[in-house]
């Protein structure tokens, strides 16, 4: 088993050394200083794979809040399927997210990060969903930020299995000035835990993603693959416009919105090719309504045309998407409440 025997870290690391092993973990060249935008990939869609030679397994990604998890997904499939935002807890359900190249299909398991600050309804759902999805996977990528570990990150790792391979991705890599400085964190880590691999990254650069794939690849079990080689996500049309709702809404709100604020989708019509959408954003206080309409209804004017732009270009398709504003209080600390708004 690949976690039984991590690879050694040289015990006094210069950062020369540092440099090379980073190198072997990743592959030359180094990646660049500065994160390259990841482009939406048109899907080939691969050629034909005999049965006998077909390679498929579930990986999942787990992280705190806010360490690039949802990006890295949507860099995998190659499509934006999870919503990002610089706000943590973005991600609020599991979602599963497919590639296929060339033998090998990767089921991908999103989680949302792993709460540890408020013991309320919404994150006691969050954490089940992290921990129901670690348990049946092939592979485990534990996303952290190159350089860095808290209490938090530490209260993740604590809830991975031992007997399934984690990889160490150090993600945001284009942030680390000073490569030299990893050698005693990285040393730290394998303290921790003995992870199969390390793989310095940043989610936002295309080359990265394609030596993560190839580091992922040997750890897919050889069994014929689960679903047709162009299909990207198990997520419903439905399920994507909430998404990409509450995506604009955090990103055009900041930080003053509680990101206890959610989308609900009220009706959901195919007209033709068009796709007509009528959803609701729930918040928690009045006051918080008025953050989301703006002044004079700009604000949620902006949402709602992000948002719609958006999934006209994911749909391939003209999209009629009408929003309204409710206040809710206390909806994350009601179980039934967050239940009703789609949360296991
Ligand atoms: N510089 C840099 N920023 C990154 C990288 N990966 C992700 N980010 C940024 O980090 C922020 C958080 O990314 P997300 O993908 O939403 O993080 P997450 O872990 O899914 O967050 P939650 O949904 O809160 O669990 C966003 O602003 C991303 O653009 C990276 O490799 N480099």
């Amino acid at each position: 088993m690949a976690n039984d025997s991590p690879k050694p870290v040289p015990s006094s690391a210069a950062a020369d050394d540092l440099d090379a092993m980073l190198a072997r973990a990743l592959g030359k060249p180094l990646p660049a200083a500065g994160p390259t935008e990841v482009p939406m990939a048109e899907e080939a869609v691969p050629e034909e794979v005999p049965e006998s030679a077909q390679r498929c397994g579930f990986v999942a990604i787990v992280g705190k809040p806010n360490v690039g998890k949802s990006t890295l997904l949507n860099a995998l499939v190659g499509q934006k399927i999870s919503i990002t935002s610089r706000k943590a807890q973005t991600t609020r359900h599991r979602i599963t997210g497919y590639r296929t190249q060339g033998t090998d299909q990767f089921v991908f398991v999103d989680t949302p990060g792993f709460q540890t600050r408020h013991g309320n309804a919404l994150n006691r759902s969050l954490n089940k969903t992290v921990l129901g999805a670690v348990t049946d996977v092939d592979l485990i990528l534990f996303v952290v930020e190159a350089g860095r570990f808290n209490l938090a990150d530490a209260k993740v790792l604590d809830l991975l299995p031992k007997n399934i391979p984690v990889i160490l991705l150090a993600n945001k890599f284009d942030l680390v000035h000073r490569r030299g400085e990893l050698a005693p964190w990285l040393r730290s880590m394998q303290e921790r835990h003995a992870f199969a691999e390390f793989v310095p990254m940043s989610a936002k650069n295309l080359r990265d993603i394609g030596r993560l794939f190839d580091i992922c690849g040997k750890y897919l079990p050889q069994q014929p693959w689960m679903h047709e080689p162009d299909e990207l996500t198990d997520r419903s049309e439905r399920f994507m416009a909430a998404e990409m709702v509450r995506e604009k809404l955090f990103r055009l709100t900041g930080d003053e919105l509680p990101y206890t604020s959610t989308v609900v989708v009220d009706k959901f019509e195919l007209d033709g090719a068009m796709r007509r959408v009528a959803a609701t954003i729930v918040v928690e206080r009045e006051g918080h309504k008025g953050m989301v309409i703006g002044e004079k209804g700009e604000k949620l004017k902006r949402i709602g045309t992000e948002a719609r732009q958006e999934l006209e270009k994911l749909w391939d398709c003209k999209v009629f998407l009408e929003l309204w504003v409710k206040v809710r209080s206390g909806w994350a600390d009601d179980d039934a409440r967050v239940r009703s708004f789609g949360y296991e």
